[in-house]
């Protein structure tokens, strides 16, 4: 039977990348998957804004909804200063086995919490099971359906606090228009639109970014 495509970007991260170099991991996963075959990483377009909005926040505390193979855990926790963490969620084992490789050949393990299971289930543990007050930064790049529900259960397990920043992927492509039409109309956010394109293509897509007002 044949590999899976987290498999192969794995290969390519191990067999290009320098251990502890987080820099050449993204590289090599953007080369890979421009060149190679196409995956859904936040790729090397949109990541540089995500990178400027993480810098701009300094999170001291993170959350990322869907991993996947953790490119974006990368580009995030890459910025972060010690002492800080960023806990990433991921519903399918395939995908975390991976991705946590991926983030150790980064060097990045230790600033890095990554929990298997479905969003919903995990948010309501965040206060108990995960000892987080409230999260500065939110990336959403799990699945479209989710984008909103999950905003709303963050909100009612009081783990956004004023001026925690929501930044969501795919917001055009593919689409997550009943959370635009939220965090736009909502009193409770200010939110912006960052016009991109859809990882290694020419189609257009973006990034929202959201702050919180309580
Ligand atoms: C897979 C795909 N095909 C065509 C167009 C866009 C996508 C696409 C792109 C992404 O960045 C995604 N990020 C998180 N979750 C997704 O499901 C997802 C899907
Ligand atoms: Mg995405």
């Amino acid at each position: 039977t044949g590999s899976t495509q987290p498999q192969r970007i794995l290969k390519a991260v191990q067999n290009n990348a320098t251990w502890g170099d987080a820099e050449s991991v993204i590289a090599t996963i953007d080369n890979y998957c421009r060149r190679k075959e196409w995956a859904m990483n936040v790729g090397d377009d949109k990541g540089p804004i995500l990178d400027s909005v993480v810098s701009e926040v300094s999170p001291k505390v993170a959350l990322e909804l869907g991993t996947y193979c953790g490119y974006s855990t990368i580009r995030i926790a890459r910025l972060l200063s010690p002492g800080s963490c960023l806990i990433t969620l991921e519903f399918n084992p395939d995908c975390a086995i991976i991705a946590r490789q991926i983030i150790a050949w980064a060097g990045l393990q230790d600033r890095v919490q990554l929990l298997e299971g479905p969003s919903k289930d995990l948010i309501p543990q965040m206060k108990e099971s995960f000892r987080v007050k409230s999260f500065d930064f939110v990336f959403l790049d799990h699945w479209k359906e989710y984008y909103l529900p999950d905003t709303k259960l963050l909100e009612e397990c009081g783990l956004l606090r004023k001026g925690t920043v929501l930044l969501a992927d795919n917001v055009i492509c593919p689409g997550t228009p009943k959370y635009l039409e939220y965090v736009r109309n909502s009193p409770r956010y200010e939110s912006c639109y960052f016009k991109s394109h859809l990882e290694y293509t020419k189609v257009e897509d973006g990034l929202e970014k959201s702050v919180f007002l309580g």
